[in-house]
């Protein structure tokens, strides 16, 4: 266990950190312009695993000392009624960040919902301006399951340029966002999904191997190469009710030079990168508020 201790990249550790700095920058923005960053949560519907993920995400956001909201609506809600609610949170100056909770019902239009939230509170950088702007690595809000990967490689050097990079899973939110990132800090990027043939074929010849897809196990010892990066994702509820993630860990992580946990690994810092999301929101717009006085 010592040895395996070395290599664990360990998110929970880290997101404490993160959440540390982000309290003290809260109290510091408190006592210059009296601002509290604030953050509103769209849920819709009854499902327990998002109104848990809810749950999480406001308490850290108390932890910090954001000021937090959650819309909790029925599962037959209209679009009408959703697009209503994120029109008023657009006007609202005590809400900094806006978080559609992902999935919705399937009645409604996600995409025509994603597109609404003003981009400058898309915290979870899901509206196409802020997609588009990170495909051209400019600066914008960043997804935020993937910027905690870039921010745990990052605490342990791990240098991706040049480095053969493998994605497994092509969502909006975690995979295609991930193949961006580590695009535009200069590593060779291959994304795989569910119609690539022979995942094996490619997984082996990766470096690093970042997988977010939801199938438990879907990553094993014989898929990878001695020394790898494994960085898991994914989180999976097994019929016994225990979390895990998508690769083999016990069996990976003796090949692997480092290896993320799931749980306490990636799904920790997508909450941090919340936070720091939402307080560079609210530095953006704490900074407009102060040009328009002077005006
Ligand atoms: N740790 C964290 O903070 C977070 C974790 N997650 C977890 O990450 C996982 C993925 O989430 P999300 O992206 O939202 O899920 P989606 O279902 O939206 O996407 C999964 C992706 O994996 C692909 N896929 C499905 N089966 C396979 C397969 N056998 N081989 C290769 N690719 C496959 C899908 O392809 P296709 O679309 O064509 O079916 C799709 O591109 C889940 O376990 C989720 O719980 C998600 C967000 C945050
Ligand atoms: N608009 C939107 N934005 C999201 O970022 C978003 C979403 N919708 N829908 C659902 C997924 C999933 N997701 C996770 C967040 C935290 C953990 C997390 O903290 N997991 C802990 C374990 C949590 C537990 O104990 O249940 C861990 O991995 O250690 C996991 C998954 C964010 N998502």
């Amino acid at each position: 266990m010592q040895l395996l201790d070395g290599k664990i990249l360990d998110g929970r550790k880290l997101s404490k950190k993160i959440e540390q700095n982000v309290g003290d920058e809260v109290k510091e923005l408190k006592s210059t312009c009296g601002c509290t960053p604030g953050l509103a949560v769209v849920l819709v519907g009854q499902d327990p695993a998002s109104a848990a993920y809810v749950n999480m995400k406001k308490k850290a956001c108390d932890r910090v000392g954001f000021y937090s909201i959650t819309h909790e609506m029925p599962e037959s809600i209209s679009q009408e009624a959703i697009e209503k609610t994120i029109v008023q949170l657009n006007n609202d100056t005590n809400v900094d960040g806006i978080l559609i909770q992902l999935p919705l019902p399937s009645h409604i239009d996600t995409t025509k919902l994603l597109e609404l939230v003003d981009p400058s509170k898309d915290v979870d950088g899901f509206h196409p301006y802020n997609v588009g702007r990170l495909v051209t690595n400019l600066d914008g809000f960043v997804p935020c399951t993937p910027l905690g990967v870039m921010e745990l490689l990052k605490e342990y050097d791990i240098d991706v340029k040049g480095k053969n990079c493998v994605v497994v899973g092509a969502s909006n939110i975690v995979g295609k966002p991930m193949a961006a990132l580590l695009l535009n800090a200069d590593a060779t990027v291959e994304i795989c999904h569910i119609f690539t043939d022979d995942l094996k074929k490619h997984t082996l010849n990766a470096d690093i191997v970042l997988c977010g897809v939801g199938v438990i196990n879907l990553i094993t010892e014989d898929m990878v190469k001695d020394d790898v990066i494994i960085i898991d994702i994914g989180v999976s509820r097994t019929n016994e009710g225990k979390l895990v993630g998508d690769v083999d860990f016990e069996n990976v992580s003796k090949k692997s030079s480092y290896i993320t946990p799931s749980p306490g690994g990636v799904g920790p810092m997508t909450i941090a990168m919340l936070l720091s999301n939402t307080l560079k929101a609210a530095k953006i717009n704490a900074a407009k508020l102060s040009e328009q006085k002077e005006c």
